[in-house]
Formats: C-alpha cells, sequence, structure tokens
C-alpha cells in the first residue's frame, strides 16, 4: 500500500464529501466524487468538468494515476470521460479534474458528490530512445496490422 500525499482544497471534503478511497479490499479503483456547489445537469452530447475538491502530488515517476469512467454510470446512463481515459502525472500538483461526457440520449444530473469516476494507481516504466539501423533480433519482422494470420 502506497502513501500519496492530497491536499484538500474544498473545506467538505473529509466531512460532508467522503474522501475518494476503495469500496471494498479488492477494488483496484477509487471513487472519485463531484465536489460540486450544486446539482449539475448533462445534456445529451455536452461534457463539463467537475472538481473533485482535492490536489494529488504522486511525486513518484514511477507511479501515475488512471481515471476511468464507472462501469454503471457508463452502461446505464453513457456517463463517461470526456477525455475517455485521464492521465494524471507523477509530477502534477493541481487540483484533479474530471471531464465528464453524456454520450446518451437523456440529460442526467449530477449530484453533490456523486461519485463520478474512479482512479486507478498504476506502475509506469519511463524508457528512452537509442536510434539504430538493425534491431537485434528481427526474427518477428515489421508485419502488423493481420500479418500473424488472425484478424
Ligand atoms: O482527466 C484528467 C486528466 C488530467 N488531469 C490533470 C493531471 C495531469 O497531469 C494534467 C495534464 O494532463 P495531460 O498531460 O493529459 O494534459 P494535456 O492536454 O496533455 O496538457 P498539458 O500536459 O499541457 O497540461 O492534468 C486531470 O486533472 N484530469
Amino acid at each position: 500500500m502506497h502513501t500519496l500525499q492530497i491536499k484538500l482544497l474544498d473545506p467538505r471534503l473529509g466531512r460532508d464529501i467522503p474522501l475518494p478511497g476503495y469500496a471494498t479490499a479488492g477494488s483496484a479503483g477509487m471513487d472519485l466524487r463531484a465536489a460540486l456547489e450544486a446539482p449539475l445537469c448533462i445534456e445529451p452530447g455536452a461534457t463539463v468538468l467537475i472538481p473533485t475538491g482535492f490536489a494529488l502530488h504522486i511525486g513518484d515517476p514511477g507511479l501515475a494515476a488512471v481515471l476511468l469512467p464507472r462501469s454503471g454510470l457508463g452502461h446505464k446512463h453513457g456517463i463517461v470521460l470526456g477525455n475517455l481515459v485521464g492521465l494524471i502525472d507523477s509530477d502534477y500538483q493541481g487540483q484533479l479534474f474530471v471531464s465528464v461526457w453524456n454520450r446518451g440520449r437523456e440529460a442526467f444530473t449530477v449530484e453533490v458528490g456523486e461519485r463520478i469516476a474512479q482512479m486507478v494507481i498504476v506502475p509506469v516504466v519511463q524508457a528512452h530512445f537509442e536510434i539504430v539501423d538493425e534491431f537485434a533480433d528481427s526474427a518477428r519482422g515489421s508485419g502488423g496490422f493481420g500479418h500473424s494470420g488472425r484478424h
């Protein structure tokens, strides 16, 4: 279990609006809640930026956070993320925002404190490029997009 530093920017966090956390011991994602002043109606096709009320500094370049939709909201109501997936860099220190897109056909109202997305902490490997003329192992070759015989 890693410890990450957060700053509470909205005084309601940890009181009226629970802090992000894992719903069960086996949950991969922490639910993120909407730190809205009032319920917000998202019209079909619209995208809104919703504050979470806290800033996160991951710090360790070997980690990142990925924001994903909640399955139920996405499947039943068409509420997904405007950027499809949010990526939080380890050196980001600002407030976390969730871009929420109503891809459904009906308006959807986000309530104050509602769980709108989930955040997964993931390991990251950084790489740099070495420019070569030939790859050391050229066994597979450059065929792609269906060249392995399965379409
Ligand atoms: O759903 C998201 C995605 C990103 N971020 C924050 C954290 C991330 O580290 C920063 C920059 O995100 P990204 O690199 O994806 O944005 P960009 O469009 O490439 O812009 P820039 O890096 O120039 O800010 O914005 C969020 O709060 N929510």
